[in-house]
């Protein structure tokens, strides 16, 4: 597999990223990543992965286990080092976060939800969303971080009471939304989500998405979201990002996407799961349900 694949005409937007297209230029971009080379000794997860993220769209990420999708946003937020490569979110690189008031500044400006919520388990939920704001704001009263806090657990679709309660003390659902909720923490204009509906049951997993796209579109979000949830990229994502062979082969609509002839794309969007969703997600536009019949009558 060269990564090497072309793009159909019946695709143009689809930037194949492997040099046929030229990149979009700054204009307009909310992350931009440049040559990018991570390794974990002679495992090279990334080489030369090129990705421009617009500002104000929820681009999802896919890509097989392992392919360094979680890597991928680690490096963009700083915390995984590349070998090589430039990443510049709203234009300030972020490979060197030194506490200099440029990278404070955009490092405020973007919230994040980790794999698992990775919420700090001694701390209620109120108090986790108060972390950032501490930390950026040190100089705020407990009143106004209480207020702020409870704002934010209330946006991210929690009831009140959930601010006092400990992480062991919610469901998986609410743990996400307490980890959305801190992520929303500093009023945002970028969000990265790990799999945020990994572990949910179908129900929760489609209120998420929902409360997903609703945030973002009410307070103009931008997201990168990784996702092996179908259903998530259907009903979300405006674009999706594809990576395999170390970096970001296709990008673009799922509709492009899957007018490209790459067989693992083929796979993905057009096997039994994401024929399932695609049909799903046609019958949300078009306000349908299926009939069913309930039984026992
Ligand atoms: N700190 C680390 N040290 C060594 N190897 C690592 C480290 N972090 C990640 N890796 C390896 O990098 C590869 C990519 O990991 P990553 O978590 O980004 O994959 P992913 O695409 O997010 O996978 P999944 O879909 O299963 O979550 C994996 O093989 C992983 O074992």
């Amino acid at each position: 597999m060269t990564g090497l694949h072309r793009v159909s005409e019946a695709a143009p937007d689809v930037t194949n990223q492997d040099g046929l297209h030229a990149p979009e230029t700054d204009d307009g971009l909310a992350i931009k990543v440049r040559g990018l080379r991570n390794a974990f000794g002679a495992q090279v997860i990334h080489d030369q992965l090129d990705l421009d993220v617009r500002r104000g769209e929820i681009l999802g990420v896919v890509g097989g286990s392992g392919t360094g999708k979680s890597v991928l946003m680690r490096s963009i937020i700083g915390l995984q080092v590349p070998e090589h490569g430039e990443i510049t979110v709203f234009g300030t690189s972020t490979l060197d976060l030194s506490d200099d008031a440029a990278t404070r500044d955009v490092r405020r400006r973007w919230g994040v939800l980790f794999q698992g919520g990775a919420l700090f388990s001694t701390l209620t939920v109120a108090e986790n969303v108060q972390v950032p704001i501490r930390e950026f704001y040190p100089e705020l009263g407990q009143q106004l971080l209480d207020d702020i806090s409870a704002y934010k657990v209330v946006l991210a679709g929690l009831p009140a009471n959930a601010g006092p309660k400990y992480p062991s003390e919610l469901s998986g659902g609410m743990v996400k939304r307490a980890a959305l909720a801190r992520a929303l923490a500093l009023d945002p204009a970028l969000l990265f989500l790990d799999e945020p509906t990994a572990g949910l049951d179908p129900i929760s997993a489609a209120a998420f998405d929902e409360l997903i796209r609703d945030l973002a579109d009410t307070l103009g979000l931008t997201v990168l979201l990784i996702t092996h949830d179908l259903d998530t990229l259907h009903s979300v994502c405006d674009r999706v990002a594809v990576l395999a062979d170390r970096r970001v082969i296709a990008i673009g609509t799922i509709d492009q996407l899957v007018a490209t002839d790459h067989p693992w794309i083929q796979e993905y969007f057009m096997g039994p799961r994401g024929r399932a969703a695609q049909l799903a997600d046609t019958r949300r536009s078009a306000g349908n349900s299926p009939d069913i019949q309930a039984s026992g009558g």
